[in-house]
């Protein structure tokens, strides 16, 4: 396995394994990898001859007062673990080599509609940023495929629209949420958590579950629903941020006669900010 950080490198080895006829698969990341990137790595495998992960921390995507600059960056953990799990090349570029003459001169991909509630909302530009460096990767690397996880449900729904929007020739594949034993969503941002708030943390999941419970059961008093999650929450210590019964494929608040319902949590512990998802068929 190659780790390589310029473009132009990356141009020059995928034109090789492209002359070869080889198809390539994609894993976008931020790096800090866990289970849930590596489960990512595995997909891409099963479908590719050539899976490349990227590692980014991109600017782009966070608001003035997020996280940015304590974003865990663990590159030689990273490259191990995606050795041992069959990944052939690694692009980790500096910020200067995607956005080179700075974020406010770049061009940017705006998805409407998906884009605007949930995170969305809570984070202002956040998705305009993923889309545009997703857009940039995916021009980068030209994959045939790219797998991301059903964790950030609502940005594996912005990719998707954005994908067939704009005629993108990519294979957008979405993997299942890794978990920890107790429930609780592998994330890197839960290596945030103190000691005491990783044992709370595990409360989100069951909220989810308990809700989704009751949604199979035929209930249809979604705002009812909400409010009883966010005060289970907010009773274990947390700060939610939203918790939204959708539509499935449309993020828009449920209708009673939609088959397809998707609960979508965003909570803060301390000052940890936790997503999660549950989806019911009924
Ligand atoms: N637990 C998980 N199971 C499956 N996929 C995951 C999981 N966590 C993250 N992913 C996916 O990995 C890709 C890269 O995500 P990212 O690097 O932001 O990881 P993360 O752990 O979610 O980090 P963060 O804490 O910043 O949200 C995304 O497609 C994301 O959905
Ligand atoms: C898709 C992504 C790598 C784009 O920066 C990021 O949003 C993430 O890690 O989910
Ligand atoms: N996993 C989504 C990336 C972010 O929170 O910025």
């Amino acid at each position: 396995m190659r780790t390589i950080h310029s473009l132009k490198e990356l141009r020059t080895i995928l034109r090789g394994y492209r002359r070869q006829d080889k198809t390539i698969g994609l894993v976008p990341t931020m790096g800090n990898l866990h289970e849930g990137h590596i489960s990512l790595v595995r997909k891409a495998a099963e479908s590719a001859d050539v899976v490349v992960t990227t590692i980014f921390v991109n600017p782009m995507q966070f608001g003035a007062n997020e996280d940015l600059d304590k974003y865990p960056r663990t590159l030689v953990e990273d490259q191990e673990k995606l050795e041992a799990a069959g990944n052939t090349l690694v692009f980790a570029p500096p910020v200067e080599e995607i956005y080179p003459e700075g974020l406010a001169q770049q061009t940017k991909v705006i998805v409407p509609e998906v884009s605007d509630g949930h995170c969305g909302a809570s984070r202002p530009g956040h998705f305009e940023g993923v889309a545009t460096v997703v857009t940039m990767l995916f021009n980068m690397v030209q994959p045939d495929l790219a797998v991301f996880g059903e964790k950030d449900f609502q940005q594996l729904a912005v990719i998707r629209k954005m994908t067939r929007d704009l005629f993108m020739p990519v294979e957008i594949i979405g993997a299942p949420t890794i978990r920890e034993d107790d429930g609780l969503a592998k994330s890197s941002r839960n290596g945030y958590l103190s000691a005491e708030e990783r044992k709370i943390a595990p409360v989100v999941f069951r909220t989810l579950e308990a809700t989704a419970e009751k949604l199979a059961d035929g209930r249809t008093d979604f705002h009812t629903l909400e409010g009883e999650a966010e005060q289970s929450l907010s009773a274990a210590g947390l700060r939610p941020d939203y918790f939204n019964i959708v539509n499935s494929l449309t993020l828009k608040p449920a209708s009673p006669d939609d088959h397809e319902l998707t609960i979508l949590v965003a909570a803060f512990l301390g000052t940890t900010r936790l997503i999660d998802n549950l989806s019911v068929t009924r």
